[in-house]
């Protein structure tokens, strides 16, 4: 180890004085700093006395699991990395394991050159495969299509340039300030930092894919690559090949050794787009390179082990898929350790200006427009009212399109081109926004369904009038006041004003009828 190399320290956890011997000669070799325990108590007393850098501990100990000394660290906010050696085939562990917060697993017997990766990769260190590993021959010179799975842009950091600085702008792409947003960016920012396999589910167009780069450049891989996949866009006769590789002369055309999916993204992370897509016969293949770490190339003798991240995607329900004997359980298994959704765009309406400017300035620098056109009120208002099948990236289409029509700094209603038959007052996503912004409950009950007139209230006949005036000139009041604020993205002032109230007005009504959302509310 270079004199410059900065130290670890690590605590290993393991009852039999055999094997810890085994590890700690491996990692002193390393240069590591290390510490040993025996059993849970022991290794409490030794984190309560000092900090380490990662800690490696067996499953089962004397005096308790591993789990327990993962749930400690826990409890107690520690940042120590943590490895769990589970026994061989023990999925549930692994799985129990990743799900408690540990960074990677092993199994028995731990094979001593995965030992040194894992830890190296745990430390954010190069793990040394990724470090050894050649540049991504060109993959289109053996005659066959370069995939498209692989899509282009995607994966800038294929190439030579392992050491290429990555730079983590996929959290600021994922532009959303929403309840729902905002859960999702701290998901990500918490999975990042294990190898659990994470999948991500939502409706096509949600920002998934975004969401599986976010999670790859947030975490030690972010220097590694990142490369996708759309299995559904791979014809299956190419699968084996294009995930694990093929061997010069393994059939006909294969005219050179071409490297698959899981040797590009070695050390880094391969997302696995529409995995509800892939045939049986590949889920079997894809659960055995997943749990050895290992893969064959068609065509060789034998299997070369892989250090690859999984990050999964799909829009449809895979335990239904799961049900219906079309996906195999064990990998489901495998795959959803922890599970990501993000939710349609309008569950989170009130993201879409923000949204919008974030695209808008995208594609008018792609376009080379400048000033970057703006949104009118009433173009918000428009796509406030508007259900987004298509999600985000109808949104995106749409102010594609927009821009060209626009033609100037500013963008109408009238250039997003959405006819007022598709344009809804009563689902005005709002009320989802209302939602996450945890006023819904306040709203009377009904407002969401009967849109017309007063809809929660107790609809009065002609010659009726209201049993408690006061309280149901409240009722009406608020519900106003809800609506205005949520078509003005709850920002006071606005609102106010569409009602002919300043500020200071629609405080104090809003105080009196103890609304409380709104800026900084
Ligand atoms: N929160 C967001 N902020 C800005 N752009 C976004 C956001 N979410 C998605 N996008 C953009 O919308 C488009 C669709 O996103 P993405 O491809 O990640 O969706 P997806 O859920 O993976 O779609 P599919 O299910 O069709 O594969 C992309 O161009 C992406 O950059």
């Amino acid at each position: 180890m270079s004199p410059t190399t900065p130290t670890f320290s690590l605590l290993v956890v393991d009852d039999e004085p055999d094997l810890r011997t085994l590890y700690e000669l491996t990692l002193l070799r390393e240069g590591y700093e290390l510490d040993t325990a025996g059993t849970v108590a022991d290794a409490l007393a030794r984190l309560q006395a000092r900090s380490y850098s990662a800690v490696i501990t067996d499953m089962r100990l004397p005096d308790g699991s591993g789990l327990d000394i993962l749930q400690w660290l826990e409890q107690q906010a520690r940042r120590e990395k943590t490895l769990v050696i589970t026994a061989y085939g023990s999925a549930e562990n692994a799985v129990e394991a990743l799900k408690a917060g540990a960074y990677d697993y092993l199994t028995k017997p731990v094979d001593l050159r995965q030992f040194r990766q894992v830890v190296a990769s745990a430390l954010g260190r190069m793990p040394q495969a990724a470090a050894a590993s050649p540049a991504m021959p060109g993959r289109d010179s053996a005659g066959q299509r370069m995939p498209e799975p692989l899509r282009a842009g995607v994966a800038p950091t294929a190439g030579k340039s392992v050491a290429a600085p990555a730079v983590p702008v996929a959290l600021s792409r994922l532009a959303g300030r929403s309840a729902a947003m905002l859960e999702v960016h701290s998901l990500i920012d918490k999975v990042a930092r294990s190898m659990a396999p994470v999948l991500v589910q939502g409706e096509s167009g949600t920002g998934k894919e975004l969401v599986a780069r976010a999670i790859h450049d947030s975490g030690v891989r972010a220097r590694q690559r990142f490369v996708a996949v759309n299995c559904g866009a791979i014809p299956e006769q190419l699968l084996e090949a294009e995930f694990f590789g093929y061997r010069k002369g393994a059939f006909t055309g294969a005219n050179e050794d071409r490297e698959g999916f899981f040797q590009t993204a070695d050390g880094g992370t391969l997302f696995l787009d529409e995995i509800g897509d892939l045939p049986l016969a590949m889920q079997s293949k894809l659960l055995r390179a997943i749990q050895e770490r290992s893969v064959r190339p068609v065509g060789a003798v034998a299997e070369a082990p892989v250090n690859v991240r999984i990050v999964s995607a799909t829009h449809k329900d895979l335990s239904a898929e799961v049900a219906g004997g079309r996906f195999r359980q064990d990998l489901f298994y495998r795959l959803n350790v922890i599970q990501l959704r993000v939710p349609p765009l309008r569950e989170r309406i009130e993201d879409v200006p923000l949204i919008s400017e974030t695209v808008l300035a995208r594609i008018a620098a792609d376009a080379g427009v400048s000033p970057t056109p703006r949104l009118t009120p009433a173009a918000l208002g428009q796509l406030a009212r508007y259900a987004f099948p298509g999600n985000v990236r109808e949104l995106e289409n749409l102010l594609h399109r927009a821009l060209a029509m626009a033609g100037g700094e500013w963008i109408d209603a009238v250039d997003l081109g959405l006819p007022d038959s598709v344009l809804d007052d009563s689902q005005m996503g709002s009320l989802d926004g209302l939602d996450s912004l945890g006023v819904r409950a306040r709203m009377p009950l009904g407002v969401d369904s009967t849109p017309p007139q007063w809809a929660g209230l107790p609809a009065l006949a002609e010659d009726e009038v209201p049993a408690d005036l006061a309280r149901y000139l409240d009722e009406v009041e608020r519900e106003i006041l809800l609506r205005a604020l949520a078509r003005h993205r709850f920002n006071r002032t606005a609102a106010g004003a569409s009602l002919g109230l300043s500020l200071r007005q629609i405080r104090y009504r809003m105080a009196r009828l103890d609304i409380t959302a709104g800026e900084g509310g």
